[in-house]
C-alpha cells in the first residue's frame, strides 16, 4: 500500500505517493506564470486573496448551499425530462448524446446563472448564436497552460482562435447584461438568479467583465482563453466536467453489460412509482453512485486538477518543494495506482459500494473534485 502524505502549504495541499513521487506530482518554477494570475478567476487565480475569498463565499451562499441546491432541483429535473423526452422522440436514430449532454448541463446551468436557456438541443439556432461551440472553444485545453514555456510557440495555433472567440463571447455577454439592467431599471425584473445577485451586490459592467484589464489581459496567455467572469466561468467550469463524466460512465457501461444491467435493475426499482426521475431519489441508488464514483476514478475530467503553487519554500519527506513551484497533482495517475487499487484498469463499480470513500477531498486515493481550500465548490454537495 503506498504511503500518502498531505502536506499543508499554505494556499494549496501537496499529495504525495513516496514510492511513485515523481510521477505523481510535477513541480515548475512558475514566477512569470503567476504574477499573471494576480488577476481575479476563481478558479485560475494563483492568490487565495480577498477577492477570490469573496467570491468564493459568494457561490457558496448563493449557489452550492444546501438550500440552493435543493430550491433548484426542480429545474435540473426539467432538463433532464426535456432531454428524455427529445431521445424518445428520436427513438431509432442515431443521436450524438455527447452533444446533447453538453447541452442539457449547460442549459441547467445558464438557468441558474442567468435564467435563459442558452442552447438548443436539436442543433445551434439564431436564438443561442452558436454558443455552444464558443464554449467548447474556450474550454479547449492548451498545452501552454500547463507548460507556459510552450506559450510563444502557440504550438496548437490556439492564440489567435481565443482573441477572436473572446471578443465574440463578450459581444454576447454585453448584450445580455445591457438587457438585464435595462429590466432592473425599468422594474419589469423578477429573476432571481446568479446574475442578479452579482447585481445586487454592487457589481459593476466593469467588473463583470474586468473591462480595464481588457487589452492587458489580451497579451496573456492564460487569461485570453478563459472567461473573464463568474457567470462564465462558473459555466465552463461546470459543464465540460459534467459532460465528460456522463459521456464516459455511458462508454464504460455500454462496454460492461453486467454494470448496464444493474444500473438498468436499480433505476426500474427505485423509479418505478414516480413519474420523473427526482434528485432526491439518487440519494436511494447505491449502484448508480458507485458508478459515477468508479467513473471519475478512471476518467477524472480534471486529470492534473489545476495547477497550485507553493507560496513558501517547504520539505516534502526527501524532496524540496521550491516558493513559487507550480504544483500539478496527477489524479489520474493516483486513481489507477496498483498498489492502491486491485485491477486499476478494470471498471468495476462495486468496489466503492462498500468502501465509504467520496469525493469529499478526505480519500487522498480519489481526488477527482481535488482538496483542501481550493476543492471544486460544486462537489462536495453533490452526493
Ligand atoms: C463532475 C463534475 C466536476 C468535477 C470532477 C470537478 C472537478 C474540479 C477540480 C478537480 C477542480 C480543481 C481543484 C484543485 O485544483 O484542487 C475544480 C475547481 C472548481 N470547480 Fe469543479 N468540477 C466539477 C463540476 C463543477 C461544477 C458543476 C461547477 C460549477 C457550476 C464547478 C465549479 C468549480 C469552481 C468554481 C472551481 C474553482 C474553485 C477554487 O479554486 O476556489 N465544478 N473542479
Amino acid at each position: 500500500m503506498a504511503f500518502y502524505e498531505a502536506l499543508a502549504v499554505p494556499d494549496c495541499v501537496i499529495l504525495l505517493a513516496e514510492d511513485s513521487f515523481r510521477s505523481k506530482l510535477v513541480i515548475r518554477n512558475t514566477a512569470d506564470f503567476i504574477s499573471e494570475l494576480d488577476k481575479i478567476l476563481i478558479g485560475w487565480t494563483s492568490e487565495c486573496n480577498n477577492e477570490w475569498r469573496y467570491l468564493r463565499t459568494l457561490c457558496k451562499t448563493e449557489l452550492f448551499s444546501g438550500k440552493v441546491l435543493e430550491s433548484q432541483a426542480c429545474l435540473r429535473e426539467k432538463k433532464v425530462m426535456e432531454l428524455v423526452e427529445f431521445l424518445r422522440s428520436k427513438e431509432g436514430r442515431v443521436v450524438n448524446l455527447g452533444e446533447l449532454v453538453f447541452a442539457t448541463v449547460f442549459n441547467m446551468l445558464s438557468n441558474v446563472m442567468i435564467s435563459k436557456d442558452m442552447v438548443n438541443l436539436e442543433k445551434e439556432t439564431e436564438e443561442d448564436g452558436g454558443m455552444k461551440s464558443l464554449i467548447r472553444g474556450i474550454i479547449e485545453v492548451d498545452i501552454s497552460d500547463f507548460y507556459p514555456i510552450l506559450g510563444k510557440f502557440d504550438l496548437q495555433g490556439l492564440h489567435k482562435k481565443s482573441i477572436d472567440l473572446m471578443t465574440k463571447i463578450r459581444s454576447k455577454w454585453e448584450a445580455i447584461l445591457d438587457e438585464r439592467r435595462n429590466s432592473r431599471e425599468s422594474g419589469s425584473s423578477s429573476q432571481h438568479d446568479f446574475l442578479e445577485t452579482l447585481l445586487d451586490n454592487g457589481f459593476t459592467n466593469d467588473r463583470i467583465h474586468h473591462q480595464e484589464n481588457w487589452s492587458s489581459l489580451l497579451e496573456c496567455s492564460i487569461y485570453n482563453k478563459f472567461p473573464f467572469n463568474p457567470v462564465k466561468e462558473l459555466l465552463s467550469a461546470g459543464t465540460d466536467t459534467s459532460t465528460s463524466t456522463i459521456e464516459w460512465a455511458m462508454a464504460e457501461l455500454i462496454k460492461n453489460v453486467e454494470s448496464m444491467k444493474k444500473v438498468q435493475d436499480e433505476l426500474e426499482t427505485k423509479l418505478s412509482e414516480s413519474d420523473y426521475p427526482k434528485e432526491s431519489q439518487l440519494l436511494q441508488m447505491s449502484y448508480v453512485q458507485a458508478c459515477v464514483k468508479e467513473t471519475l476514478r478512471l476518467h477524472p475530467p480534471a486529470p492534473l486538477l489545476l495547477p497550485h503553487h507553493a507560496i513558501e519554500t517547504c520539505q516534502v519527506i526527501n524532496y524540496t518543494i521550491p516558493k513559487d513551484a507550480q504544483i500539478l497533482v496527477n489524479v489520474w495517475a493516483i486513481g489507477r495506482d496498483p498498489l492502491i487499487w486491485e485491477e486499476p484498469e478494470m471498471f468495476r463499480p462495486q468496489r466503492f459500494l462498500s468502501s465509504g470513500m467520496d469525493f469529499k477531498g478526505n480519500d487522498f486515493e480519489f481526488l477527482p473534485s481535488g482538496t483542501g481550500r481550493r476543492i471544486c465548490q460544486a462537489c462536495p454537495w453533490l452526493q
